[in-house]
């Protein structure tokens, strides 16, 4: 078998830890999706449409550390764009594969297909530019090397997304073998002055504290720094609280966790654990509009030392040319214990048990899925009241939460999910999604069906938006209610002649008792997805969702300057 084009980058991929890539066919990358088969490296997983394997791709980076995904040129990769600038936003390194128009069309004055109708078919490198760290475009097999190379290094070193095009007739092309993958996974050396000097200056700053507090941010994961991280935890004896976007990024069974700080809706006590710190050691978080509840607070100024990826800021001086990691690593193994912020207990909120024959509610149905989850679980938290009721549960060690709280693209968590379970098989996948999300993406589940991911999903059918409901009502936040745990009848048709892919299981609960049976039933169900339908009343939400929608909203209607 000649070693072709196709073949280096199935290599390169499988050589960074793929053991799956996703695809959707088009007849600019059917060759392109051969040599990936022929290849053998890796799994071929196919989804529903572009932007559901965006989402796919998206979610098994967050479990695997990269993914890739293949797509046909611009019907597809347009749709693809927007899983990308979510992997931008939430820096994962999803690398998107487009194929794209034969070499010999360039230049010719060729009107294609699957193209805007002009002759320039550039702009798609000229879009994709803005949500990714690296995109090449590849037209001979004597510079894709080179330009593979390049675009995987950058991703992997940048955890942003990056993009390749490949031309039709370039993919089965003759291509040299790749060298060692150490080449692709490498980091800048850092600069040991730089360093000294931020540690120097740390450590005189919390020499000065008494009553030392860590918040976790959200880019803390991408930074590689959790286990640093509890290890400087563990040094310091301090409390840690984390933030909304960050919940499992610390493990809340840890002596020192004291729950998610989130401005005034922080979970109760934490306002308090932070405000009454005199030094703030921040990691990696991210100061946005929703995560300050409406530019109404953030811990910034001259009692915090911000550690950011890459760079280093406190009492009024700023140091990078390193990463976030090694300097963790390194205040850690000169920093003094400072226990004073762990004198208060933590307690964390426990819901009351419902009346199992009353109808359900809001914090009955989050109360029993706490419950469902065990340190093998991975949690979803869809955008919508899904993001308050994953914040207020408490945590066994070794669970998981996912949630995507800077993009915010409704309708992720289902491409995503299904992603991430085909990553980490061996773990419990279970989905908090509102019925208004579950509408964009509702027909990966026949994936999950197809592939037998034993994903439990919990679809809240509380009619409609309610979040945006919160955050400014209107006709536009109702929407056509759907019987969403029949669809499990639709998506188990399976293939005539095969056994496999018929096991999706869908079921109703209006009760307490109803959704326990429910849930029984799910854990029983292994070889497909479960959609439990939670029907709650419209007006039955998280109380942080009212007070958070309202700060939100009252940020949004700022009158211009
Ligand atoms: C792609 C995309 N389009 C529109 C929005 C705005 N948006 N954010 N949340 C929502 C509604 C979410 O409704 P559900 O999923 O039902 O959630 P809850 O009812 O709040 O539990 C919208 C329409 C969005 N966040 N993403
Ligand atoms: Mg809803």
């Amino acid at each position: 078998m000649a070693f072709t084009v196709g073949h280096y980058l199935a290599e390169r991929l499988t050589q960074i830890g793929l053991k799956h890539h996703f695809a959707v066919a088009g007849d600019y990358n059917l060759i392109l999706l051969d040599q990936l088969i022929e290849h053998g490296g890796m799994k071929q997983i196919y989804d529903c449409n572009e932007l559901n394997c965006s989402f796919a791709a998206e979610g098994y980076a967050r479990e695997n550390g990269a993914a890739a995904a293949v797509v046909t040129f611009s019907v597809g990769a347009i749709s693809a764009m927007n899983g990308l600038g979510g992997a931008y936003a939430e820096n994962l390194p999803v690398i998107l594969i487009s194929g794209a128009p034969n070499s010999n069309d360039h230049g010719s004055g060729h009107v294609l297909h699957h193209t805007i109708g002009t002759t320039d078919y550039n702009y798609q490198m000229e879009m994709v530019k803005h949500v990714t760290c690296a995109a090449e475009s590849i037209t001979s097999a004597d510079t894709a090397p080179a330009k593979i190379d390049h675009v995987i290094r950058t991703a992997l070193r940048e955890k942003k997304p990056a993009y390749l095009e490949i031309a039709c007739n370039v993919a089965s092309q003759p291509c040299v073998r790749p060298g060692p993958v150490s080449s692709l996974l490498s980091h800048l050396k850092a600069d040991e002055v730089s360093l000294k000097a931020a540690l120097e200056e740390s450590l005189a700053f919390l020499e000065k504290a008494q009553n030392v507090v860590i918040l976790v941010g959200s880019k803390l994961r991408s930074c590689e720094a959790l286990t640093e991280t509890v290890a400087l935890a563990d040094k310091l004896g301090c409390a840690v609280t984390v933030m909304a976007a960050a919940k499992s990024f610390f493990s809340e069974a840890h002596p020192g966790f004291r729950g998610v700080y989130w401005g005034e809706v922080s979970s109760p006590g934490v306002e308090d654990v932070i405000k009454s710190a005199d030094a703030v050691i921040t990691l990696a978080p991210v100061w946005n509009d929703y995560s300050t509840v409406g530019w109404r607070d953030s811990v910034r100024g001259e009692h915090v030392l911000e550690v950011d990826p890459g760079r280093v800021t406190v009492s009024g001086k700023t140091f990078e040319g390193f990463r976030l990691k090694e300097f963790v690593a390194a205040l850690t193994e000169r920093v003094s214990s400072k226990p004073a912020s762990l004198v208060k207990p933590y307690t964390p909120v426990a819901l009351p048990v419902a009346d199992a024959a009353k109808p359900l509610t809001n914090d009955e149905m989050t109360r029993q899925i706490n419950a469902l989850v065990d340190g093998n679980t991975t949690l979803y938290a869809e955008t919508g009241d899904s993001w308050f009721n994953a914040t207020r549960m408490h945590l066994p060690e070794g669970a998981k939460v996912e949630s995507e709280m800077q993009w915010g693209h409704i309708g992720w968590s289902v491409p995503s999910i299904f992603g991430n379970a085909l990553a980490a098989p061996e773990r419990q996948h279970v989905l908090m999604v509102g019925d208004g999300s579950f509408q964009l993406t509702a027909q990966e589940v026949a994936q999950m069906v197809r592939y037998e991911l034993p994903v439990i999903i919990f679809l809240i059918n509380n009619f409609g938006y309610v979040i945006e409901i919160k955050i400014h009502d209107g006709p536009y936040n109702y929407i056509q209610n759907w019987d969403y745990a029949a669809l499990m009848q639709v998506f188990n048709q399976g293939v005539p002649g095969v056994e496999s892919g018929k096991y999706g299981l869908g079921l109703h609960a209006t009760t307490g008792e109803e959704l326990a049976d429910a849930i029984e039933k799910a854990k029983k169900n292994t070889r497909g997805p479960t959609l439990i339908e939670c029907k709650l009343d419209q007006t039955d939400c998280t109380e942080t969702l009212v007070q958070w929608g309202k700060f939100v909203a009252a940020a949004n209607s700022r009158k211009p300057a």
